[in-house]
């Protein structure tokens, strides 16, 4: 039969170190029912990826958190990529992946490389130490994405709670969501308005897609929901994704050193950083139907929790899991996810964090953690609250 397991992935304990969980749930089998919420748990790598795989079998559009759209209202209307399957997510996607494409953002390249080296250059003029959560993890993504995007300066700092909100959003109704909820339909109100097609800069990735709805590629009804998935997706995931790797930097210094021997390693360093902390660590699918997983079966309708960080760390795909390792391919790892809604914003996180990486790397010989690092916790992300560093400059 299935096994159980009563802990609460949710919880202020797993949230803060959720290793040994993760570890609990690879070793009891390759679904596990977690009573506590009545969902299904996969926790290694091989069941994590064949179920992204099959997107028939555990869909998206009855929500990706553990509310059924099916049986509650959504908090927001869902999303035409995240919360919907084939043929609905079809259109949205092609859309979104023609536009984010590498080779559509080499028209960024030079000018994001030129503010992480300003942001940098300021950043070290006021001395060798700093907290990089807000000096870096935070800043960068703000001073290139909101820009690249073409929203107003006005009421941006809505972004980071928004997000918080909306990654809170796909866990329990718990201390977490609580805390966010008197704000939530403010800033809800706020983002919607961002995506409306008269405030949207000319070139910007908003209103490239409102040019794809006059192309019929998408209906001009669904172009705002296309640019609120960038405004959803696209900041809170790098500010974590950039924390992830100057942590992990400055806990292996001799992975900075390798990094600055050979530049062009950044953007391995940024995936390996995706894969050590995963910044995106959970989130859900329903199964279509009785799916057979092993000898076990995962009934219709129920919710399928996805642990990706556990995945990424599961010594049966991965050798040291816990190393964070340049000399490592981590490619194949799903902390973007994988399959048909794999992460389409992937090559925007890579730029902002090869631009980052390269002008640290340019300017700073060593980096040391110089404080208690503290943790921020959300029901979905791997957050820091403050990543104390002391660097030496070059
Ligand atoms: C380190 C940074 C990031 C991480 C770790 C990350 C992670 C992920 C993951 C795991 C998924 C799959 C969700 C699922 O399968 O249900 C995803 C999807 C998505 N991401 Fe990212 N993401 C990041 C940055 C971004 C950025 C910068 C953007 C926008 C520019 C973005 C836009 C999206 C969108 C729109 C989807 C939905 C795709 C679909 O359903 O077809 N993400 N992301
Ligand atoms: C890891 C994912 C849950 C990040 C994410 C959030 C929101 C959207 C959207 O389309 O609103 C898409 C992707």
């Amino acid at each position: 039969a299935l096994p159980v397991h009563h802990g609460d992935p949710f919880g202020h304990e797993v949230l803060e170190d959720p290793a040994a969980f993760h570890g609990e749930l690879r070793e009891a089998g390759p679904v596990v029912h977690l009573a506590r919420y009545d969902v299904y748990a996969m926790a290694r790598y091989a069941e994590v990826h064949a179920a992204l795989r099959d997107w028939q079998s555990f869909e998206s559009g009855a929500g990706v958190g553990l509310s059924n759209f099916r049986t509650e209202p959504p908090w927001r209307p869902p999303s035409l990529l995240l919360e919907s399957d084939p043929p609905r997510h079809d259109a949205p996607r092609r859309v979104l992946s023609g536009l984010l494409a590498p080779r559509a953002l080499r028209r960024l390249r030079e000018q994001w490389r030129s503010a992480a080296a300003d942001l940098v250059d300021d950043l070290l003029a006021r001395g060798p130490e700093f907290d990089a959560v807000p000096a870096l993890a935070e800043a960068f993504p703000l001073r290139v994405f909101p820009d690249a995007v073409g929203i107003p300066d006005e009421g941006r700092e809505n972004l980071l709670p928004y997000g918080e909100f909306l990654f809170n959003a796909f866990g329990p109704h718990n201390d977490l969501v609580a805390a966010g909820a008197p704000r939530a339909g403010d800033l809800a109100a706020w983002v919607n308005a961002q995506c409306r097609r008269e405030v949207l800069a000319e070139g910007g990735f908003g209103a490239q897609i409102w040019a794809a709805a006059d192309r019929g590629e998408i209906t001009p009804d669904q172009a705002p929901l296309v640019v609120r998935s960038l405004l959803s997706a696209g900041v809170d995931t790098t500010v974590h994704g950039l924390g992830a790797v100057l942590h992990a930097v400055a806990t292996f210094p001799e992975q900075w050193r390798r990094l600055r021997e050979q530049p062009h390693l950044a953007r391995v360093a940024f995936d390996e950083a995706v894969r050590w902390a995963s910044p995106v660590q959970t989130f859900f699918r329903t199964a279509t139907t009785d799916v057979r997983v092993g000898d076990a079966v995962v009934p219709a309708g129920k919710k399928i929790l996805m642990f990706l960080a556990s995945a990424n760390r599961d010594p049966g795909r991965w050798d040291d899991p816990a190393a964070f390792d340049l000399s490592r391919d981590p490619s194949g790892h799903v902390g973007f996810g994988f399959g048909i809604h794999q992460c389409v914003g992937q090559h925007v996180a890579r730029l902002e964090a090869e631009s980052l990486l390269t002008a640290l790397a340019e300017r700073v010989a060593s980096i040391e953690v110089a404080g208690p690092v503290v943790r921020h916790h959300n029901n979905t992300m791997r957050a820091l609250g403050s990543l104390p560093l002391r660097v030496r400059p070059a």
